[in-house]
C-alpha cells in the first residue's frame, strides 16, 4: 500500500531561518556537508570558458565560498571523494549511506548536505531515499556551472541547501534535491537539460517547496515510501548485484537482452518506447530471461508519463514487471537494492508501486 502522511499544518510558511537563530545560538542546527565531487566543485582555467573538470575544489574551499551560510547552522565539511557524478559508484553511494545514517543517529548532525554532481544525482538521491534511516532532512546540491564561472550557481545552491537541511520543517520530507530555488523530491526529480541552470524537474508529481536566500517554503510531503518507513537497508552490504539497462529502439537488436543474461545480470530494465514496449523479438527475449530466473522490468525512454502493467504488453504471461513512475535509470536503482534479498515477481511488482 502507498502510504500518505498528512503535512503538520499545510498553509505554514516557514520564517526565514536568519532571523529565528542568532550565530552561536545553541540551538544553531549541526549541518554536516558531505562533498562527493561535481561540476559544484568544478573548475576551468577562466571564468568564460564552456570546458571544465568536475570535482576539483575541496569542501572547505566551498563552504568559504558562502560565508553567510554560518548564521544558518553549525557547518562541518566531510571529503567522501571528488569525482564528476559520471564516475559515481555503488561503492561511494554505499559509503555515502552508512555515513549518512550514522551521523543522523546521533546529535553529530541535524541535517546532512550532500555536494554532488547532476549526472547522476538522481540515482543517487532516489537511492538514498530508499536506505537512509532518518527523517532528518536529507538535501542533495549541484551546480550546473563551476565554481570559476561568471555567475556560478553553486554557492547560493549550498547556501539554501544548508538553510532546507537546517530548517526543522524540513524533517519527514525524505532525500530532497534543492537547486535554482527548488526543492524536489528524491523520488520524482529528472535532469532535463545538458546545461542549463534549470535542469531539474518534478514532471509527474511537481516540486515539493521553495528555498530562495535561506527562505523555505514546503507545499507537500512526498507520497511513496522512504527513509524511516522504507523496509530496505544497506548496513553490512558490500555491493549491489548486477542489473542492466537495455535501450529499445526501432528494430533493436534483442540479442542485447540475452548478452546481458549470459554475463550474470540478476536484473535487466528495458528503457522501452511508450509505454514500456519493444519489439516481438526483444520481447521474447525478455521472456527467456525471466524463464532463466532474471528479473525484467519494463521502464520508457519518454521523459514523463506512467508505465502501467498489461498496458500493451501482456506482464502476466512474460512474466515483466512494470515500473510505473520510475525511469529507467531509477528502476534500476530499486531493482538493485530489492535484490538483495530474494523476493517474488510480484513482491518486486509491488514495491515499483509503493516506492
Ligand atoms: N553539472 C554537473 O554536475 C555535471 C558533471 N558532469 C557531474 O555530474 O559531475
Amino acid at each position: 500500500q502507498t502510504q500518505y502522511r498528512e503535512l503538520p499544518d499545510a498553509t505554514r510558511v516557514a520564517p526565514p531561518i536568519e532571523k529565528t537563530v542568532a550565530p552561536g545560538d545553541k540551538y544553531l542546527p549541526n549541518i554536516v556537508i558531505l562533498a562527493t565531487g561535481g561540476t559544484i566543485a568544478g573548475s576551468a582555467a577562466s571564468s568564460t570558458q564552456a570546458g571544465y573538470t568536475s570535482g576539483q575544489v575541496t569542501i572547505d574551499a566551498m563552504i568559504a565560498a558562502v560565508p553567510d551560510a554560518k548564521k544558518l547552522a553549525n557547518i562541518k565539511g566531510e571529503q567522501i571523494s571528488n569525482v564528476g557524478s559520471q564516475d559515481m559508484s555503488f561503492d561511494i553511494m554505499l559509503k555515502l549511506a552508512n555515513r549518512i545514517n550514522e551521523l543522523t543517529k546521533s546529535n553529530a548532525a541535524d541535517g546532512i548536505v550532500i555536494t554532488h554532481g547532476t549526472d547522476t544525482m538522481e540515482e543517487t538521491a532516489y537511492f538514498l531515499n530508499l536506505v537512509v534511516k532518518t527523517d532528518k532532512p536529507v538535501v542533495l546540491v549541484g551546480s550546473m556551472r563551476p565554481s570559476t564561472a561568471l555567475s556560478a550557481d553553486g554557492p547560493l545552491n549550498l547556501y539554501d541547501a544548508i538553510a532546507v537541511a537546517a530548517d526543522p520543517e524540513a524533517k519527514g520530507h525524505g532525500v530532497m534535491l534543492v537547486m535554482n530555488d527548488q526543492i524536489h523530491s528524491a523520488q520524482s526529480l529528472v535532469k532535463v537539460s545538458t546545461t542549463a541552470v534549470q535542469t531539474f524537474m518534478s514532471p509527474l508529481r511537481g516540486i515539493i517547496g521553495s528555498s530562495a536566500y535561506g527562505h523555505n517554503e514546503f507545499y507537500r510531503i512526498p507520497h511513496k515510501i522512504y527513509g524511516a518507513n522504507s523496509e530496505f537497508s544497506v548496513e553490512g552490504v558490500k555491493t549491489l548485484p548486477r542489473v542492466d539497462i537495455v535501450y529499445a529502439c526501432v528494430d533493436m537488436p534483442a540479442d542485447l537482452i540475452d548478452a546481458s543474461v549470459q554475463r550474470g545480470a540478476k536484473g535487466i530494465v528495458i528503457a522501452g518506447v511508450g509505454n514500456g514496449n519493444m519489439t516481438k523479438a526483444a520481447l521474447d527475449a525478455c521472456q527467456r530471461a525471466v524463464q532463466k530466473g532474471v528479473v525484467v522490468v519494463r521502464s520508457s525512454r519518454v521523459a514523463t508519463g506512467d508505465i502501467g502493467r498489461n498496458v500493451e504488453v501482456d506482464d502476466n504471461k512474460i512474466g515483466t514487471i512494470a515500473s510505473y513512475e520510475l525511469n529507467p535509470q531509477k528502476s534500476r536503482i530499486l531493482l538493485s537494492v530489492a535484490l538483495l534479498k530474494q523476493r517474488k515477481p510480484e513482491e518486486i511488482q509491488k514495491l515499483f508501486m509503493e516506492y
